[in-house]
């Protein structure tokens, strides 16, 4: 950020602690409510655009947004947000799952429970001077079966709650290994209809995609079990809320309760004809605690991102945890550095890419150093435009194909080892690179050369004759031009042919200067390589 104090767009309302942590740092506008024209006219006035589950950050918003760097959701759903546009002019989308998701499964269970027993109908009917006891005959939970679509952070926290009620509860999320089932006492169904054909509750906890959108529809009510109660605090229209209207009329749903609409407010929705629907206006996260985290949480992501550093929870990156995110920067560095060799030293357009991650950093989350290795290889070409968010898009785009091998077992001795294999126009060249006993990166490989070098600023690469004579008048051009060698390694594979010399020098190395060494006899090119 060049020093200057970012500025960042509060799109909604978050707590008040939130936003005094951002403006220790920033300078923040706050402007609830604000409307889509408005944003689109003003954003490009910001670094970070703060947003609840309203606005809309759509591509124009992204595209506009023209020193936009990160957009941060004080939540969960990110479904306002246009994370692929994000992803391509490289802006960083945080949120904070975990902080609302107790607020948002108790939510849950309170309108299991309401729509249950009737209770909004039987207040309503107190509260207007009646009595009326036999109108609100309901159903226990007990010994009743819940099925449970999506067991993550919210699926998993009703099922641990509702075996407390003796709940037989039977969940359905394709996407997460048997053993979590298991951890949470649920019952894995193969299908989503068998989940639905033995539910007495249907509780429904995805994302809002393609493939959860309507997905108990019409084909699920007409197999469902006379008498079903049904809960969405997930998102708007992962049940179809058409077909809903047809299973409450004709008697197969019982009861329906909802947080959540396909259009927000939900103003003139037919279901709200119902008496046997219970409303609430998107208030899952509404809870002084959940806003509190949230917004704590969001402000400390949406800081730290605007320094460049990985932030748990960034949802355009591979998840790494917090203390991940520590073991993991030094091979950040090292993957970052052996991309940015490859454009300094080839003028051969990559066309294949593969990272071979061996060792210990096989077991790790390697996505983020691919995407870190791209950065590094796009950098010398793209400069600035390139970064870990859109690194990945703009090598695809540049017709680059990656790809990344795995194996644990270390077959060089190094404890982690991260060898680059790169094609192109017919030729084949390869780096690889490791960490020291004091965890700062080293080459160890610059094709067949084997050597152990840290890299620096300014390094110069220079392939010379294998012969004595050549090294000395080299070094004596560079002292003479008042250029200081901090280090310098020679490596070679046969006697008397070709071998490379890496130096690091402390300044750059000017035009002329590089002229006089790239003469000298016995020097057949020599490279400078910025890192
Ligand atoms: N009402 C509110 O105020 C409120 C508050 C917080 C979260 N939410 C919403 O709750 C939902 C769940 O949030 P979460 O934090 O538990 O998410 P999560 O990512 O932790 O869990 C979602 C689960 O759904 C599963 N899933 C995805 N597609 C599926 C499919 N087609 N079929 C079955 N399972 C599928 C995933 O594998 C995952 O386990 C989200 O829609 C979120 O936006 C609403
Ligand atoms: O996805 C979420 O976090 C919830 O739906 C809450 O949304 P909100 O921040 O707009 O209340």
């Amino acid at each position: 950020m060049n020093g200057a104090r970012p500025k960042i767009l509060v799109g909604d309302k978050i707590v008040d602690e939130a936003l005094e942590m951002l403006r220790a740092e920033a300078d923040v506008d706050v402007r609830i409510g604000i409307g889509q024209p408005e944003l689109e006219e003003i954003i490009e006035n910001y670094d970070a655009l703060i947003v609840r589950s309203i606005p809309l950050v759509t591509e124009e918003v992204i595209r506009r947004g023209k020193r936009l760097k990160v957009v941060g959701r004080a939540g969960n759903g990110v479904d306002n947000i246009d994370v692929a546009a994000a992803t391509r002019h490289g802006v960083v989308v945080v949120n904070t799952p975990d902080s609302n998701s107790f607020s948002a499964g108790e939510h849950t269970i309170a309108l299991m429970l309401a729509s249950a027993r009737n209770l909004p109908q039987a207040h309503q009917t107190v509260k207007d001077g009646g009595w009326g006891r036999s109108r609100f005959m309901g159903n226990e939970l007990y010994g009743k079966t819940v099925g449970i679509v999506g067991l993550g952070r919210i699926g998993s926290f009703v099922a641990t709650r509702l075996k407390a009620f003796n709940m037989r509860v039977i969940a359905y999320d394709p996407y997460i290994p048997l053993e979590r089932f298991k951890r949470f006492g649920a019952e894995r169904m193969e299908t989503l209809n068998d989940l639905v054909r033995q539910s007495d509750f249907i509780t429904v906890h995805t994302p809002k995609t393609e493939e959860t959108i309507g997905m108990i529809g019409m084909e699920q009510f007409r197999i469902a079990k006379k008498g079903v109660r049904v809960v969405n605090c997930a998102r708007g229209g992962i049940i179809d809320e058409e077909a809903l209207a047809w299973a409450l009329k004709e008697g197969i749903v019982a009861s329906a309760a909802l947080d959540v609409f396909t259009k927000e407010p939900c103003t003139g929705n037919p279901l709200l004809e119902f008496d046997n629907v219970v409303v609430t206006p998107h208030i899952g996260a509404t809870t002084f605690e959940a806003q509190h985290r949230v917004g704590t949480d969001l402000a400390n992501y949406v800081l730290s991102a605007l320094k460049g550093e990985i932030v748990p929870n960034t949802v355009n990156l591979p998840c790494l945890l917090g203390e991940e995110i520590d073991t993991m920067r030094p091979f950040l560095e090292l993957a970052e550095y052996l991309g940015r060799l490859y454009y300094q030293l080839e003028k051969v357009p990559a066309e294949r890419v593969e990272l071979i991650y061996n060792g210990e950093i096989a077991r790790k989350e390697t996505g983020i150093l691919t995407l870190a290795f791209l950065k590094g290889l796009l950098s010398p070409v793209m400069g600035d435009q390139v970064n870990l968010v859109n690194a990945s898009w703009l090598a695809e785009n540049r017709g680059i194909k990656v790809c990344e091998r795995r194996d644990e077992v270390s077959k060089t001795g190094h404890v982690s080892l991260i060898s680059v294999i790169f094609t192109g126009a017919g030729r084949r060249v390869e780096y690889a690179g490791t960490l020291a006993w004091d965890q700062s990166p080293r080459i160890v490989r610059v094709n067949g050369y084997q050597l152990d070098v840290v890299p620096t600023p300014y390094m110069l690469f220079v392939e010379h004759i294998d012969r004595p004579g050549v090294i000395g008048p080299f070094a004596s051009a560079l002292g003479e031009a008042d250029i200081n060698i901090a280090m310098m390694q020679v490596a070679r594979t046969v006697k008397g042919e070709v071998a490379l010399m890496i130096l690091s020098v402390d300044s750059p190395v000017d035009e002329s200067t590089l002229r006089r060494v790239r003469q000298l006899k016995g020097i057949i090119n020599v490279k400078v390589v910025f890192m």
